[in-house]
């Protein structure tokens, strides 16, 4: 019944639910980024605002990894700072510097926030989501995505990256009244932001929260964990709602070591484990919980010799061993990372018996 083609390589849905796949399935986060030549040749001709808002262009970029290897998912090319755009705010990507908020959230602009219509000005996101679903032609699995709100909380707040995020981190102190307001706000948008996603055909999706790493377990637990239950309650209640398939949803919580466990309890079928994470800590946090992991070789593990390398990946997946794993680095793929290696990376995950 569905308009899009057969689904040929299901390995990371089958994971995400618990299920065994013929093979240990590898995707690899910012897979479709600057340490790829195509990419940086793509990115002389078109700004980098362009490509997210043009679906051609977005759909292109989205298949240039899957062109080149065998990965077993493709990931929409986008960011997640469209949503602060979608809000009404400036976002610049400055080279060399990354992305830049010129006029950063307040408490004092705080209301020209407009939420109302902004999913609908991201719908050129689904569009590309739609048009990369057909040319994908049912090779892999096509992921969608979002920034958490505590994640993007703090890029609207800081006007860009931070070494601290002590600006966005004074509100949770200071104001935590406005705090709450900003991240319900965020919430009810990414909710159904990434339901629009699976309506154009986003097979599953990730949350990003990759500033989780500021926060401590109190602050975590009172300002993002209900914000990150509600996202994952809200979208699989409108997705059985608008009688769409289930799609699984993963949670990527960077440096949440502190509450690993709990993030277990948040309805997500997957967790994202950082590159900081030992196996024995993952394996023992989760170990009576109803998860999959997704994770965790060091993104720098990449710059090793060929045979370093493969060792490193064997060590791994014995370490993790390969119940309910989706193999990943643990945090995005750096622009000068050889593209040798990656091959390496998703041959040797490949070559597991499972
Ligand atoms: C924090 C964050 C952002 N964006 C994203 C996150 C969460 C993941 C993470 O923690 O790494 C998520 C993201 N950004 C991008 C994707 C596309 C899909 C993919 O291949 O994973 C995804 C999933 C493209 C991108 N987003 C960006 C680029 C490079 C910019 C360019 O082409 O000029 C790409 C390909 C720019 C970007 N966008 C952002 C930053 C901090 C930067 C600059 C630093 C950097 O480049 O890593 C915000």
């Amino acid at each position: 019944m569905s308009k899009f083609p057969d689904l040929k390589n299901d390995r990371i849905l089958k994971v995400a639910r618990g299920e065994k796949p013929d093979k240990l399935p590898i995707w690899i986060m910012r897979q479709a980024g600057r340490y790829l030549p195509e990419f940086m040749e793509f990115r002389e001709q078109h700004s980098f605002f362009e490509i997210c808002q043009t679906p051609e262009l977005a759909c292109e970029v989205t298949l240039m990894p899957i062109r080149r290897y065998d990965l077993d998912a493709a990931i929409i090319f986008s960011d997640i700072l469209v949503i602060p755009q979608a809000l009404g705010m400036t976002v610049e990507m400055r080279p060399g510097v990354g992305p830049v908020l010129p006029e950063p959230l307040t408490s004092d602009n705080f209301h020209k926030l407009n939420k109302n219509g902004a999913v609908s000005r991201l719908k050129y996101v689904g569009e590309a989501i739609t048009l990369t679903r057909h040319k994908l032609e049912g090779k892999v699995p096509l992921f969608g995505f979002s920034g958490a709100p505590w994640t993007l909380m703090g890029y609207m707040i800081e006007g860009g990256g931070s070494k601290t995020l002590s600006k966005a981190k004074k509100w949770l102190y200071k104001d935590p009244e406005l705090a709450h307001l900003l991240l319900d706000l965020l919430t009810e948008v990414i909710v159904d932001y990434l339901v629009m996603q699976i309506e154009h055909g986003a097979q599953i999706v990730q949350v990003f929260d990759s500033s989780a790493e500021y926060l401590n377990k109190n602050l975590y637990t009172k300002f993002c964990l209900p914000y990150l239950k509600q996202i994952s309650t809200k979208v699989k209640e409108k997705v059985k709602q608008l009688n769409l398939e289930e799609v699984p949803m993963v949670l990527f919580a960077k440096g949440a070591y502190f509450c690993l466990e709990d993030q277990a309890d948040l309805g997500y079928d997957v967790l994202g484990i950082d590159w900081t994470m030992s196996p024995d800590f993952v394996r023992a946090s989760l170990k009576d919980k109803n998860v999959s992991i997704q994770g965790n070789l060091d993104p720098c593990a990449l710059y090793a010799n060929k045979d370093e390398l493969k060792n490193m990946v064997v060590d791994m997946v014995r370490k993790l061993g390969t119940d309910r794993l989706i193999v990943n680095l643990g945090h995005g793929i750096y622009p000068d990372a050889p593209t040798a290696s990656v091959q390496t990376f998703i041959e040797t995950v490949h070559s597991f018996n499972l």
